[in-house]
């Protein structure tokens, strides 16, 4: 506790207009890399800058319930590509039968081709059992673990670092291999490294899988399904039409 904790406001503003560009940039040309990874190892640096913003993310209560568990060794990466390849087989007879030939050529390599692996995990006992924040909605520790994510996410766009999220696993089977205790969350498996070319939009997109929704019909002022310029119709309050999967 600090005597005075109004000594810790500073004076702020809107950033200029670069800074800003760079921002919007990195999130609008940011992509879920699966195979254009090259082999160069990551400087021990970069990954610590990428961690440190990791770390800067919100989190309910200030709880901050993220580990990384970092994997480099060709031993382990291989046994989590056997859970992938076991999983992604089930997945696949998940689809309709006419979209499993699209979901086969999304190739996704990055367990293997990319030479850093993050598993980010999230102890939801980090904080004790009543979090500030928590108390009413226990998905909040594992939404901050997103954050966390999302952050790393989007430095390591800036970096030129791609990165691959990774989440068709047995969830069992992957703390087996990387000896995650029962009670901690996996939230996410990401591929990282450099890239020097990036898809100019989603790859699912591109590949035909499914496309961007409208913006503008994701957007209601006050009451779900009331769009700005239309009368709340049956239709709108259902949502939008789910498209593909
Ligand atoms: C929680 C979560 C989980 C996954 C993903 C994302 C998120 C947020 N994504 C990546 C996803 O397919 C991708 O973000 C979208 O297709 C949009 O593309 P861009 O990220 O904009 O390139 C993803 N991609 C993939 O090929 N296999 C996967 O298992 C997953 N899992």
């Amino acid at each position: 506790m600090h005597d005075d904790p109004n000594e810790f406001l500073v004076r702020t503003a809107a950033f200029v207009d670069e800074d800003k560009d760079a921002v919007y940039r990195a999130i609008h040309t940011r992509r879920d890399v699966r195979d254009q990874f090259l082999p160069d190892p990551l400087p021990d640096a970069l990954v610590r800058r990428l961690l440190e913003a990791a770390h800067a993310a919100p989190s309910v209560g200030f709880m901050q319930p993220w580990n990384f568990l970092l994997i480099r060794s060709a031993e382990k990466r291989a046994a989590v590509w056997q859970a992938f390849a076991r999983a992604n087989a089930e997945a696949e007879q998940m689809f309709p039968e006419q979209r499993r030939g699209t979901y086969r050529a999304l190739k996704l390599e990055g367990i293997r081709k990319a030479p850093l692996n993050i598993c980010i995990t999230c102890d939801p006992d980090r904080a004790g059992p009543v979090v500030l924040g928590r108390t009413h909605d226990p998905r909040m520790d594992a939404f901050s673990t997103v954050c966390a994510i999302q952050n790393l996410w989007l430095a390591a766009r800036a970096e030129g670092v791609g990165l691959g999220w990774v989440s068709i696993f047995h969830e069992a089977e992957l703390k087996v291999i990387l000896g995650i205790p029962d009670r901690v969350q996996i939230i996410g498996y990401l591929c990282l490294g450099f890239v020097d070319e990036l898809y100019s939009a989603p790859e699912l997109e591109v590949k035909g899988w499914r496309q961007r929704l409208a913006l503008d019909d994701l957007i209601f002022e006050e009451h779900w399904g009331a769009q700005a310029t239309e009368p709340v119709t049956p239709a709108a309050v259902a949502g939008p039409a789910p498209q593909g999967s």
